[in-house]
């Protein structure tokens, strides 16, 4: 059994009234989940604030309340804890709750613009391949060694991560690797954590609905690396303007890799196909399965996260040469007519124009590419535009449609993402609101040799109109639109 004071071990009080030592079940920050005996963490959030729902909290049962704000009556019996800060409160608490998992394996942090599932999928798999029992965070899925969970966040709350950390502790998982989103910083999930290392993949545009303005979202990523201990590595890439902001205050181990920089590790690419890449790593050559130069950062991220973990440069160059592709990035498939269709989660324009860049380095004049895009609904408005110029600039033809419209209309998004095209592009354009239809479109259109590029929703199996999820896999619906069509 667990009592309140020790959950509030390393918690900043500021007061504390009625009895800490009062036995507690479980912890919630949501009321609508509490019952006997629980204690409730009321958080401000972007839509409602916690603290209105302590009453209610209460009244279901719970035996204790932490809060910023203490509310006007206190219920008899119920213990009232006062901090300044209820998110943070949370991560140390559900730290605590659980045992301090993080300290029982080594966990490696990784965030940046993009990249971040790339790069903590492949460590895990090559993790894997070297014997280690491993476990994922990630936007695509949570892996507790073998055993797999849906992933509903990047970064999911504290009290999720802490839950899959002890989980991974009692099936002995010795490393782990998580997603550290801007979001998830902000909201102080990950605080608290017992980070191993923090891999910096990139920095741009993207979340500016969210954070105020670009240089805030600049330094959420960097207070990660500020809040590492002296004891991790801070691996970071010094080809990206912030890469070094990133290392400028922090504690720990300062790592640097690049392609172009002078730096730590170093990589060179000798050969961009679509069947894969031939770097040339601390002087040794070796061929990965994956496709385009920005994944050349990702694989040179990985062998030196993997050094700096304790295996050999061997067994590292080893393992690289066997990992496969991660689901929905750069995912393809060649048709008997030879039409090539990729589906990408390229949801930023960085990463849109990344992957459009890699397939006009890899296509011939004569072949075609096709690109079907759309953006989020109740996200970043800014990015739009800025897709939609990238996408016509550097494509044969652009279909825009639907990606999950969310609450807002999906005519109303694409007309945003049109604004951005250059007139000497507008030929190229169409718009088809259906994603479904678009991406038949595409397939019509297609003829052999030439490329499709299916972008923004990579591994998602759903879209989100109003509220509702219905079934949508890009990667399924172009394999049998090609078929069905007989292409
Ligand atoms: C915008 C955002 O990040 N929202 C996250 C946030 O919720 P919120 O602050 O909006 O919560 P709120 O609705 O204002 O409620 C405030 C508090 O009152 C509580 N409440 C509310 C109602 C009630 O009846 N009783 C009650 O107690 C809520 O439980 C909450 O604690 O905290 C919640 C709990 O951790 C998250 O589930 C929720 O994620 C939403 C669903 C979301 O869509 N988040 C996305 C944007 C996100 O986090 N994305 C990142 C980055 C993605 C990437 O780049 O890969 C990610 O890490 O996934
Ligand atoms: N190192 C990189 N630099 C630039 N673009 C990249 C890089 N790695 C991947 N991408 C592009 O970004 C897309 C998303 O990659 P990935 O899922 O690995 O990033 P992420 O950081 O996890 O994204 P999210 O924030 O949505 O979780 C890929 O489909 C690819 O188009
Ligand atoms: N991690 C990204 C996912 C965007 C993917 C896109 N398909 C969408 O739904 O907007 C985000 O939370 O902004
Ligand atoms: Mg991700």
């Amino acid at each position: 059994m667990i009592v309140l004071k020790d959950i509030l071990f390393k918690v900043t009080l500021e007061s504390v009234t009625g009895n800490p030592g009062v036995p507690v079940n479980a912890i919630h920050f949501d009321s609508r989940k509490v019952g006997l005996n629980d204690v409730f963490v009321a958080l401000r959030g972007t839509q409602s604030d916690g603290h209105a729902f302590i009453k209610k909290a209460v009244d279901q049962g719970a035996i204790a309340v932490i809060c910023e704000e203490l509310p006007d009556d206190f219920v008899n019996g119920v213990t009232y804890v006062q901090t300044s800060d209820t998110a943070q409160a949370l991560a140390i608490m559900a730290s605590n709750y659980y045992g301090n998992p993080s300290a029982n394996l080594k966990l490696v942090g990784i965030t940046g613009t993009n990249g971040k599932t790339t790069i903590a999928t492949l460590l895990y798999q090559l993790f894997t391949k070297a014997g280690f029992k491993t476990g994922l965070l990630s936007t695509v899925k949570v892996l507790v060694a073998e055993h797999e969970y849906p992933a509903t966040h990047t970064t999911p709350d504290s009290l999720t991560i802490n839950k899959y950390l002890a989980e991974m502790n009692e099936a002995g998982v010795e490393y782990c690797f998580m997603e550290v989103s801007s979001h998830g910083i902000h909201q102080k999930r990950s605080e608290g954590l017992q980070f191993a290392g923090g891999i910096f993949s990139n920095l741009t545009h993207d979340h500016l609905d969210y954070h105020a303005s670009f240089a805030e979202y600049r330094d959420v990523k960097k207070s990660f690396f500020d809040n590492l201990p002296k004891s991790a590595f801070a691996l970071s890439n010094l080809d990206d303007r912030n890469g070094q902001v990133m290392l400028q205050n922090t504690k720990a181990k300062k790592v640097t890799y690049a392609l172009k920089s002078f730096a730590d590790y170093r990589a060179q690419i000798l050969e961009n196909q679509l069947s894969g890449l031939l770097l040339k790593i601390n002087d040794q050559e070796v061929w990965v399965k994956l496709i385009g130069s920005f994944n050349a950062y990702n694989v040179l991220a990985i062998y030196a996260a993997a050094e700096l973990l304790g295996l050999t440069q061997l067994e590292a160059l080893q393992y690289l040469s066997e990992l496969t592709s991660v689901s929905g990035r750069f995912q393809y498939l060649i048709s008997p007519k030879k039409i090539t269709a990729i589906v990408d989660y390229a949801h930023t324009p960085d990463a849109l124009k990344n992957v459009l860049e890699t397939i006009n380095d890899i296509r011939t004049k004569n072949e075609k590419l096709i690109t079907v895009v759309g953006c989020g609904g109740d996200r970043d408005r800014t990015k739009r535009p800025k897709m939609g110029r990238i996408a016509a600039a550097l494509s044969t033809q652009v279909i825009f449609t639907s990606d999950n419209p969310r609450t807002e209309n999906p005519e109303a998004i694409i007309e945003e993402i049109e604004k951005g095209v250059e007139p000497v592009d507008y030929k190229k354009t169409l718009s088809i609101t259906s994603r479904k239809q678009a991406i038949k479109t595409a397939c019509q259109m297609a003829e052999e040799n030439d490329i499709i590029l299916i972008a923004g929703k990579g591994h998602e199996t759903y879209q989100e109109i109003n509220g509702v999820r219905t079934d949508f896999d890009d990667f399924k619906i172009v394999s049998e639109l090609l078929t069905q069509l007989n292409k």
